[in-house]
């Protein structure tokens, strides 16, 4: 089991090539608990540097809490889009836009690793199968827990709902605010950043296209 610092730099080590994006989606980091005394002593190493007491009484037990807190928030690593699925791709005649909207996410921006958030749309226009409502909620926790930017949180969301039902087209849309460009840096509380990626149809298809922005924007 290579060390966190490790399992991260493999992760998010290329962001654009469809076919890596699809391998990784198929493969998950293995249990990551056996790290927790490693990451403990890093968390009170992380704390006494910050010039604090690491022994006194409320600060004790805090470097585990926040291990397994990072653990929780990069749970991400511990799955893939394949177990998460489940086999809920079902056969149906409906090839009109499915449209999830305002899906809540929680993410670690990789260059600060402090959270940024907001709400994820996805639609697909089916061609003989569906998706389990649930799972686009779903493949949106397996790629948002992990240390992300949002650009290719957006594109592994859609390249994920593509490989699992083969669909005329995809479209991601993703309204979020950065913790890194509010509370510190620039510090520009009301901003918010707005991505998307379009496949198929939906790059094909202005009215299609269109659709999918009124929607997602209204
Ligand atoms: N494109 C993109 N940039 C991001 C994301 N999250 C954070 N960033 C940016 O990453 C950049 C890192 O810039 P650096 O100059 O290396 O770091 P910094 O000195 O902390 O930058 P400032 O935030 O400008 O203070 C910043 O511009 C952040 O706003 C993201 O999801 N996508
Ligand atoms: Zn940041």
């Amino acid at each position: 089991m290579p060390p966190i610092s490790e399992l991260c730099t493999i992760q998010h080590k290329d962001v654009s090539d469809a076919a890596a994006i699809k391998a990784k989606n198929l493969k998950s980091t293995p249990k990551r608990e056996e790290n927790l005394p490693e990451l403990t002593a890093a968390y009170k190493t992380i704390i006494s540097s910050l010039g604090e007491d690491s022994e006194r009484e409320g600060l004790l037990k805090t470097p585990e809490r926040a291990s397994k807190a990072m653990l929780f928030f990069t749970k991400g690593y511990q799955q893939s889009v394949e177990e998460v699925l489940n086999d809920a791709v079902f056969s149906e005649d409906h090839d009109e836009m499915v449209l999830v909207k305002d899906i809540e996410m929680f993410s670690m921006c990789e260059h600060h690793m402090v959270p940024f958030y907001g709400k994820v749309s996805i639609a697909y226009m089916p061609q003989g199968k569906i998706l389990g409502l649930s799972k686009l909620a779903r493949i949106v926790e397996v790629f948002s827990r992990r240390l992300q930017v949002q650009e290719r949180l957006t594109k592994q969301i859609a390249q994920a709902v593509f490989d699992a039902v083969n669909p005329a087209g995809v479209a991601v849309f993703i309204e979020g605010v950065h913790m890194c460009m509010v509370m510190r840096g620039v510090q520009k509380i009301k901003s918010s950043t707005i991505t998307s990626t379009t496949l198929g149809s939906f790059k094909e298809n202005a009215d299609l296209r269109k659709e999918f922005f009124d929607q997602v924007q209204n």
